[in-house]
Formats: C-alpha cells, sequence, structure tokens
C-alpha cells in the first residue's frame, strides 16, 4: 500500500496528536483488500480526561469570540478541505471501502459544505429584542451549550464529524468526537483542517475506541450535549445514558425506509432512485429506501429493468474512478448482510439478482434483488445496512400509505410519480423526517437532516441545527419601579 494511511498517533488532543499505547490495540483495515493499512490504539481515560479538559477551556475563549471571528475559522477550515478533496476522498475510500467515484463527491466535499454554511450562519445567530406593557421590556441571549460529544457511524466518517462539528462549532461549544472504531482515520484530518483554520487548541477533539470509551464520553458530568450516529439500539442506550445527566441530544439512528413507485411515474427515474437508495455506498446509508413498494401492474417491468441496468455496476478497485460499486465495510458487515439474504431465501421471497459473495479478497457482495417481500417478513421489517432492494407489491394509495407506515422507523420516505397532487398528498401523510418526491437520498446541508419515531431526535444540518446546539437565555428588563403585594 503506498498511500500513507498510518497516522502520526491515534488521538488529537489539544491541538496535537497523542498516543497511549496501552490502549486496546485497534487495527484498521481496508475493506477492499482485507490489508492493515493501519494500527491505532482506543483511548484510556487518560486520553478521555485530557481530550475533555482540553476541549472546556478551549471552550471558554472560542464562546468570548464574536460569531463572525468564529464563522471566518469555519470557512477557511472549509476551503482547506476542498482544496485538499483528493487525497481526503482517497483516505475516506482506504477507511471505508466506497469507491473514490463516490468520496470525490460526497464526503469531504460535504464536509466543507457544513464549514461553509455554519460559517456563515455564525455571525447571524443573534437574539431577539421583546417589548412589553408599560415600557418593560426582554431581550434573548442566544448561548453555547458547553463541550459536546460527538459519536459517528462507519458509513460517512468525515461527512457525520463536520456535520456535527460545524454547527457546534459555530454556537461556540467545543467538541470530543468519537468516530466509529471501523474508520477512525478521517475524523483526525478533520481536526488537523480546523487547526490549521485557526481554532484554538482543544476546540475539536478526536478520541479513538469502540462504545466502551463512547459510554465514559456521554456521562462525563463535564459533556454538556450528546450527538451520535449509529443504530436504533445504541441510540436506546446512548439516550438513555444522556438523560440520566438531563442532557442535550441529537440522535441520528437508522430506518427501513419505504419508496413508494406508482403506476404513472417514470420507470427510468424510479430505478434510478432506488439504485440511488439502495446500492449507493454499497446499501450502506441510513437514509435508504429499502422497501421498494413497486404498483402491481408494473413490477415485472421494474424488475425486469432493474437487472439490465445493475449490468452496469462497476465492481472493483475502489481507488479507480470508474469504479461505481464498492464492497462492504467489514467482515462483520458482510456476515450480517449475508444472514438477511438467507432470511428472504428461506422466508420465500424470490431472489432476482445477486445474494452471493464475491469470491476475492476483502468484503465484498452483490447487489442484491429480492421481490415478492411481504410485510412480514424480516428483510422487510429489519434494517439490513448493506445492498439488498426489496420489492413489494401494492394496488391502492391508502393501502401503500398504511402499509409504509407499519414500522417503528421513521429517517425517509420517497414517492415516484408524475401525479404531483399525488406526490405532495403520499408524502403527506408518511411519517418521515427526510423525504423525496422523485428523488432519492440527496442530503445538501441547507436542508434539515433527520428522523422521526425510532429513527431519531433533533436535526442535523440547516438553520434547525442551531437549535440543537445552543440555549436560549431570556432577561426580564423592568423599566420603572418593581411593585410587590407586601
Ligand atoms: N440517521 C443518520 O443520520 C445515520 C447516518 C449514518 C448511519 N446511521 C446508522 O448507523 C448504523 C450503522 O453504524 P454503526 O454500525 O457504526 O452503528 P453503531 O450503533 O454500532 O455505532 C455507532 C457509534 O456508537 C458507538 N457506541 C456503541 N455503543 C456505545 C455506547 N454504549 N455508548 C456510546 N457510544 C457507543 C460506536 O463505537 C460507534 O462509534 C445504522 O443503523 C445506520 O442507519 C444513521
Ligand atoms: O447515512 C446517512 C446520512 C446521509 C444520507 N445521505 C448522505 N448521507
Amino acid at each position: 500500500m503506498t498511500y500513507p494511511t498510518q497516522p502520526e498517533a491515534s488521538h488529537f488532543v489539544n491541538g496535537q496528536y497523542m498516543e497511549d499505547d496501552t490502549g486496546t490495540p485497534l487495527p484498521v483495515i481496508y475493506p477492499a483488500t482485507g490489508e492493515k493499512i493501519a494500527q491505532l490504539h482506543e483511548a484510556t481515560p487518560k486520553v478521555l480526561d485530557a481530550a475533555i479538559s482540553a476541549a472546556e477551556a478551549a471552550q471558554k475563549e472560542w464562546a468570548k469570540l464574536s460569531g463572525m471571528e468564529r464563522g471566518r475559522v469555519l470557512r477557511r477550515a472549509a476551503d482547506i478541505m476542498r482544496e485538499r478533496n483528493h487525497d481526503l476522498s482517497v483516505l475516506e475510500t482506504m477507511d471505508t471501502g466506497k469507491p473514490y467515484q463516490e468520496t470525490s463527491v460526497a464526503d469531504a466535499t460535504s464536509g466543507a459544505d457544513a464549514l461553509e454554511y455554519f460559517g456563515g450562519l455564525a455571525a447571524s445567530l443573534t437574539g431577539e429584542h421583546i417589548p412589553l406593557p408599560g415600557g418593560d421590556w426582554a431581550y434573548t441571549i442566544r448561548e453555547p451549550l458547553g463541550v459536546c460529544a460527538g459519536i459517528g457511524a462507519w458509513n460517512y466518517p468525515t461527512q457525520i464529524a463536520c456535520w456535527k462539528a460545524a454547527p457546534a462549532l459555530a454556537c461556540g461549544n467545543a467538541m470530543v468526537f468519537k468516530p466509529s472504531e471501523t474508520t477512525p482515520l478521517s475524523a483526525l484530518k478533520v481536526a488537523e483542517i480546523l487547526m490549521e483554520a485557526g481554532a484554538p487548541a482543544g476546540l475539536f477533539n478526536v478520541v479513538q475506541g469502540k462504545g466502551g470509551v463512547g459510554a465514559p464520553l456521554v456521562t462525563d458530568p463535564r459533556i454538556a450535549k450528546v450527538s451520535l450516529t449509529g443504530s436504533v439500539p445504541t441510540g436506546r442506550k446512548v439516550y438513555a445514558a444522556a438523560a440520566e445527566g438531563m442532557k442535550h441530544v441529537t440522535m441520528e439512528l437508522g430506518g427501513k425506509s419505504p419508496m413508494v413507485v406508482f403506476d404513472d411515474a417514470s420507470l427510468e427515474d424510479a430505478i434510478s432512485g432506488a439504485i440511488l437508495g439502495n446500492f449507493y455506498s454499497t446499501g450502506q446509508v441510513c437514509s435508504n429506501g429499502t422497501r421498494v413498494f413497486v404498483h402491481k401492474s408494473i413490477k415485472e417491468a421494474f424488475l425486469a429493468r432493474m437487472a439490465e441496468r445493475l449490468k452496469d455496476a462497476v465492481i472493483g478497485d475502489p481507488l479507480d474512478e470508474a469504479t461505481s460499486f464498492g464492497p462492504m465495510v467489514s467482515e462483520a458487515q458482510l456476515q450480517i448482510v449475508l444472514g438477511f439474504i438467507e432470511a428472504g431465501k428461506s422466508e420465500g421471497a424470490r431472489l432476482v439478482t445477486g445474494g452471493n459473495r464475491i469470491d476475492k479478497p476483502g468484503c465484498w457482495i452483490e447487489p442484491t434483488v429480492f421481490a415478492d417481500v411481504t410485510d412480514d417478513m424480516t428483510i422487510a421489517r429489519e434494517e439490513i445496512f448493506g445492498p439488498v432492494l426489496s420489492v413489494l407489491d401494492f394496488e391502492d394509495e391508502d393501502e401503500v400509505i398504511a402499509r409504509a407506515n407499519a414500522t417503528p422507523y421513521g429517517l425517509s420516505a420517497g414517492v415516484y410519480t408524475r401525479d404531483l397532487q399525488r406526490g405532495h398528498r403520499v408524502i403527506g401523510q408518511l411519517q418521515a423526517g427526510s423525504c423525496f418526491i422523485n428523488s432519492y437520498n440527496d442530503a445538501p446541508v441547507e436542508v434539515p437532516f433527520g428522523g422521526v419515531k425510532a429513527s431519531g431526535v433533533g436535526r442535523e444540518n440547516s438553520k434547525e441545527a442551531i437549535a440543537h446546539y445552543s440555549q436560549v437565555k431570556s432577561v426580564y428588563v423592568r423599566m420603572g419601579e418593581t411593585e410587590a403585594p407586601f
């Protein structure tokens, strides 16, 4: 392996790399080949304490800056990130296995968008003046929360770090970020870039490790807010632990989202949407539309054309720009997905294409499509987080809305139809936070992102995120005498 993937040290604390090799070893594997590309260590209590202390000290100084000054640092970081997009994308590809064709347009670039967007907003985070009877008045101040903990999943490591850090820092907070143990490399680059852009030492710290490092980070009394991107079971644990300390939370969790394809839809567009919503990032996207409800009258045409379109997937070296479908992130995740495929077969779903591990080193699996899936099957109920698309038939609008909503999840939903009234009518009734009409899986920073029901609490991106990284102080000002009853 020629690309430098071994970082200077495992953690980034108080503006510099930090190592404590007494921590449990954490090997980093390139999923495309199974080769080890870096060797890190999990954070020990000493590292974690140093990171939180550094963040606490930095936050006090950072909060004294004006929004304009804070925003300037974030916008500089966005520029640096864009200048380094190539190298950052190669690193992201090696960390996750996602093809460079994707990482070069959806990872560091998305992180840079967040830094630029929230950098631009920082100066406008002001309070209100509220006139009251008798000449009295009140004003409000939007204050930072303090030190925020960010905890990431492995599918979008750079994007997740920036989607959390950018609004947190814009509001005057500091952050201790724990990336997923599976993809620990790129958050360290985010930390380097923020320091280079002028952020004070300690403002953004990275500590490595599994849940055993995440758990004490969440409960540390110096942490004011926890933002987790991860699965629903982890979300339940982290939300409960944060509640004990009455901390603010953002929970960006999993889903089992419906995509509804009506009989008047453009078949090519609907298939493109289903490809984006099931096979982009090898199916490892939280908002994926994995329950594809296709109107019975067009189902066979949909399946035939989907099978044809899948032949155009270029499965190969993720660093080759022509590759459009990479490996799964890890052997463990691959085994989980193979288990779901077996469940699909044994419960009676029709395997249309794929279904097999690809016989070469690394974590490769074929893009897989099941048809004749029914609502009670495991593959229709549980989040798979891999390249497995399930087609379910429907005939009636009210029926499909009820079935689409019959899930504990509520992250996303999509509708394909040429009837715009129907599109809005149906989307309006689907229980999901991030929805699409005649599109799927777009996530621009200007638009709120997040789920309802078990899929999460709070929103990332857009102006909505500001409310989740700040609190409002109100000040009542009496202009006359203070009257009391006695
Ligand atoms: N809604 C979103 O924005 C979004 C985005 C990406 C991924 N996801 C979800 O993430 C999941 C896949 O990622 P994953 O397998 O890394 O998820 P995961 O829940 O296994 O882990 C997520 C993170 O939580 C940490 N963690 C685990 N136990 C913890 C504990 N007790 N306390 C604190 N931290 C703990 C892990 O180390 C990791 O960093 C999928 O369910 C996917 O839908 C959601
Ligand atoms: O994985 C979830 C977040 C996301 C959705 N689209 C791009 N990133």
